[in-house]
């Protein structure tokens, strides 16, 4: 089949809806997100009061312990231990509670996102799939999902955290010492705008990264999958500098990335660093002057890191909730794609099996953005005959194949089996009744058995081996190493191209279809191969109605009749015999 233009599919690329939009969108596709994160969120606030438990231990142990006037009051001091170490106990099974809780909902809630996304691709039509860069649609419902589990399980949380930890750390200082927290929000402005600053910069340098290890990939990939062409050409030399290039790039861009980041936390160190310097000096004059306790000092020095130490890590998690966001979008633009050709599902039709009729009533049809590239057919296929499609290469004869076997829908007019148009009929009829053997079937990595009973699951090694007995193929299996159970290897590259043609009919045998649409093989084979192809065709084709796109000039003119497509019309029609006599194309 022909595949020289690319169609201009629904665009995966944009979108236009909003953050919040975006959110709840995801979360309603993703329903365990949300389920029990009102306790989750309660262990969280518990977990961050934990967290001033010991600047308040400190401040009550010298205050009151050491500093009473009769001498170390042992009783006070004990019992603020002993409450302290609970808070801590508590307060760390909270935590662990916590993390368990998001892991579990976010893996839940994930993979029903995947698993949705890989749902609705598989029925995105096959223009949709071949339009889209494949690496991308894979990424969507791999690497984009990821980045969304990273905020779910981590920055969400982190964010309530940083941010509760901030408003406990602050008015706990307030309550201390007014005036020593005017002095650490006086110094603690700069790092905010510093970070806010540096946060950006520190963004795009991971996004660079990211675009780095895709150019990377597909440098690799490329390479992998071309591995022939290029020792065919001798082009290695190119290749490799190619790759050199792309890890070259990747090794600059994290470099880059990782001297920035180092350098954002190294302000936040300096900034920390400054303001407890500067809570010490006033502090201590302040302790002095008999304003503040030796004990409120101690507590405000812990505070202030409990204070400063959110903010950075709040920057960093807002940039994941941007990269989340965005990866959400994407899945939800992939989920959100129409898959134009659509199962009737429980409104569709089941036809009864038995001999098919097929007919087209003037189709029109146009790949997404392109010419049209049939015009006009009307056509009656009769039950059981055996017709052979010949044309000039691009005439339209693999899309007419497409249209019958609905791997697309006509632009305008209807395509009928025994009478009723096909996109009423439910999709496991069409696939029961019809099926496609397309020049280059797809093999999976699996013995030959599996690959044979791919469109007849309920097949067993018996019956297999009955269809093969059928097809007159038992001589070529009992050739091979290990006969049903032989490894056909990734793609089937371990048979040679006419043996991989053998098992595409031994595959459209057993899933014993009415109606048959034969993509005939221009590969060249040897000579007992080709005869064995042509014999199993035959065999396969008895008793069917059958639609050939025939490249021999034998299959025309064992056909009952052949049409003659030209330029996306069926120009003639009729027996091979007469249309010579005709003197026709
Ligand atoms: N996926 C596609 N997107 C856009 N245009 C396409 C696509 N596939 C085919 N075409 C165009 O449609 C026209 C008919 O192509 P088609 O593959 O049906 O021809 P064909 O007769 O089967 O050719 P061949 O014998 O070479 O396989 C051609 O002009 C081709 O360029």
């Amino acid at each position: 089949m022909s595949h020289s233009t690319t169609p201009s599919a629904p665009d995966l690329s944009t979108s236009t809806s909003s953050v919040r939009e975006t959110v709840r969108r995801g979360l309603a596709l993703s329903p365990e997100l949300t389920q029990g994160l009102a306790v989750t969120v309660a262990l969280a606030a518990l977990m961050t009061l934990g967290r001033v438990v010991v600047p308040v231990a400190v401040q009550q142990t010298v205050d009151r312990g050491l500093g009473e006037a009769g001498g170390v009051d042992a009783g006070a001091v004990a019992l603020t231990l002993v409450g302290c170490a609970t808070a801590v106990v508590v307060t760390a099974w909270a935590a662990r509670l916590v993390n368990i809780r998001l892991f579990r909902a976010s893996e839940a809630g994930l993979a029903t996102l995947r698993t949705t996304a890989f749902r609705h691709m598989h029925d995105l039509s096959v223009l949709t799939q071949t339009s889209q860069r494949r690496g991308s649609m894979v990424a969507r419902v791999t690497s984009d999902v990821d980045t969304i589990s990273q905020f779910a399980q981590f920055g969400g949380i982190t964010l309530v955290v940083s941010l509760g930890q901030i408003v406990v750390s602050a008015l706990l200082m307030a309550f201390y010492s007014p005036m020593l927290l005017l002095v650490v929000l006086a110094t603690f402005v700069p790092l905010t705008m510093a970070v806010s600053r540096l946060q950006p910069m520190l963004g795009r340098a991971y996004l660079a990264v990211r675009e780095r290890v895709a150019d990377m990939l597909a440098a690799i990939s490329e390479a992998i999958g071309g591995a022939e062409t290029i020792r065919a050409h001798h082009v290695q030399g190119r290749t490799a500098a190619r790759i050199d290039h792309a890890v070259e790039e990747h090794r600059r861009a994290g470099v880059r990335a990782h001297v920035r980041s180092t350098l954002a936390f190294s302000t936040g160190q300096l900034f920390t660093g400054l303001t407890l310097a500067t809570v010490l000096a006033v502090g201590t004059w302040m302790a002095a002057g008999g304003r503040i306790t030796l004990g409120q000092l101690l507590a405000f020095i812990f505070l202030v890191t409990l204070f400063t130490q959110p903010v950075q890590i709040a920057t960093e998690v807002l940039n994941e909730l941007q990269n989340a966001v965005a990866g959400w979008r994407r899945v939800l633009d992939l989920v959100d794609t129409p898959a134009d050709v659509a199962d009737p599902g429980d409104s569709g039709v089941d036809l009864p099996r038995g001999p098919v009729t097929l007919d087209l009533h003037d189709v029109d049809f146009a790949y997404p953005g392109g010419e049209p590239v049939l015009h006009g057919i009307t056509w009656h296929v009769p039950a059981r005959a055996r017709v052979a499609i010949v044309g000039e290469t691009g005439s339209g004869k693999s899309t007419l194949a497409k249209l019958v076997t609905r791997l697309v829908d006509p632009s305008a007019g209807t395509v009928c089996l025994d009478g009723v148009d096909i996109r009423e009929v439910r999709f496991a009829t069409l696939r029961d009744r019809v099926a496609f053997v397309p020049q280059e079937g797809f093999l999976f990595d699996a013995d030959l058995a599996v690959n044979a009973a791919v469109g007849a699951p309920e097949a067993t090694g018996a019956s297999i081996l009955a269809a093969i007995e059928d097809l007159g193929l038992t001589g070529w299996v009992d050739s091979l190493p290990a006969g049903l159970a032989t490894p056909v290897g990734p793609a089937g590259s371990s048979l040679s191209a006419g043996e991989r043609q053998l098992v595409a009919v031994i595959r459209a045998y057993l899933s014993d279809p009415d109606l048959l649409v034969l993509d005939e093989a221009t590969s060249a084979v040897d000579p007992r191969t080709d005869v064995r192809i042509q014999v199993a065709l035959e065999r396969l084709m008895a008793g069917r109605t059958s639609l050939t796109i025939a490249h021999r000039l034998s299959t025309a003119e064992a056909a009952d009749e052949v049409v003659v497509v030209e330029q996306g019309r069926i120009v003639e029609q009729g027996h091979h015999r007469d249309l010579v006599r005709a003197g026709g194309t």
